[in-house]
């Protein structure tokens, strides 16, 4: 039987100017998941809710095993949160933060936290009113990772960090995932990281799930053909998210990309000239376009 890390199960939660209904998301131990989606597309609120922060209006949510938000206590025990909103003491320093959270949770690491602090250059005694953003995010995901988890959810992990702040923190996310048993939910406007890290990509806009599916596969459903168009030339192509015509040429993108699609376009009058594998990015602003 599949062991998932978390399960939502037709949850609903509405606000006044936004609904979520009937959302269906769950993720296999061991795997990670990138939540996409642009500015208010409800990413948050899917985090808050599976971190018992909010109670969804309807549907069940499971994590680790344990139903939420009544089990919350125990699930959370396994359960490891960042986003870019968390806030430290800042009278106080990092070496403190550890120390508070070891006295929480006796499975923290103190020898990975040590790692961390190298890898992340990060200062243990200072205090954190003296540190950059970048470096608070980095030191919230220190306290975060030594600690762990075996569920770990991020939201926005790398909002605010330079490139080469960011790099390591991916790396250090990627170093992670070689574990089998442990699981992560990122959600992230950068579709770079999510391509790198995930296995399994999750599509959200205003609410509701565009996609949801293993990396590779969704990578290669879709694809962006240069077509010359021809007197014999159909206006609509079976499968085709997009048709973009500029003179004797058109774009067109699907969705159901297979061997025989070439054939098809052809079928329908085109000549392939050139055809193209599309980037997560490339991906995520024609579905919002498709769904608008
Ligand atoms: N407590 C709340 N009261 C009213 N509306 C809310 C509340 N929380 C979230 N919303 C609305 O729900 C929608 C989704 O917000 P959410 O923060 O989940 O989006 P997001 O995908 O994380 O966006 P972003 O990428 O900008 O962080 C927004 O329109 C937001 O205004």
């Amino acid at each position: 039987m599949q062991n998932y890390a978390f399960e939502m199960n037709d949850v609903s939660i509405r606000y006044p100017h936004f609904k979520m209904e009937g959302l269906n998301l769950s993720l296999p131990q061991g795997q990670v998941m990138g939540l996409v989606g642009v500015n208010g597309a409800g990413k948050s609120t899917t985090i808050r809710i599976l971190m018992g922060l909010v109670k969804a209006d309807s549907g069940q949510v499971k994590a680790l095993g344990y139903n939420l938000p009544e089990h919350q206590v125990q699930a959370k025990y396994d359960i490891g949160f960042a986003s870019d909103d968390m806030r430290l003491y800042k009278s106080q320093t990092l070496q403190w933060h550890m120390d508070f959270i070891k006295s929480i949770y006796p499975k923290f690491d103190s020898a990975y936290a040590a790692d961390l602090l190298k890898r992340f250059d990060l200062i243990a005694d200072q205090q954190i009113k003296g540190i950059s953003h970048g470096q608070r995010v980095k030191a919230c995901l220190l306290l975060v990772l030594a600690r762990r988890p075996k569920l770990l959810i991020l939201d926005e992990p790398t909002t605010g960090l330079d490139p080469v702040a960011r790099e390591e923190v991916i790396c250090e996310l990627a170093d992670i995932l070689l574990d089998d048993e442990r699981s992560v939910l990122f959600s992230s406007h950068n579709t770079h990281d999510i391509e790198k890290l995930s296995d399994q990509i999750a599509f959200l806009d205003r609410g509701k799930l565009l996609a949801l599916q293993d990396k590779e596969s969704y990578l290669e459903s879709w694809a962006r053909f240069r077509c010359q168009i021809n007197n014999t030339s159909s206006e609509s192509v079976l499968g085709a998210v997009s048709i973009k015509r500029n003179g004797q040429i058109a774009e067109i993108v699907t969705a159901q990309y297979s061997p025989h699609y070439v054939a098809q376009l052809q079928q329908a009058g085109f000549s392939v000239l050139e055809q193209h594998r599309m980037s997560l990015e490339e991906i995520f602003v024609a579905n919002i376009k498709r769904s608008r």
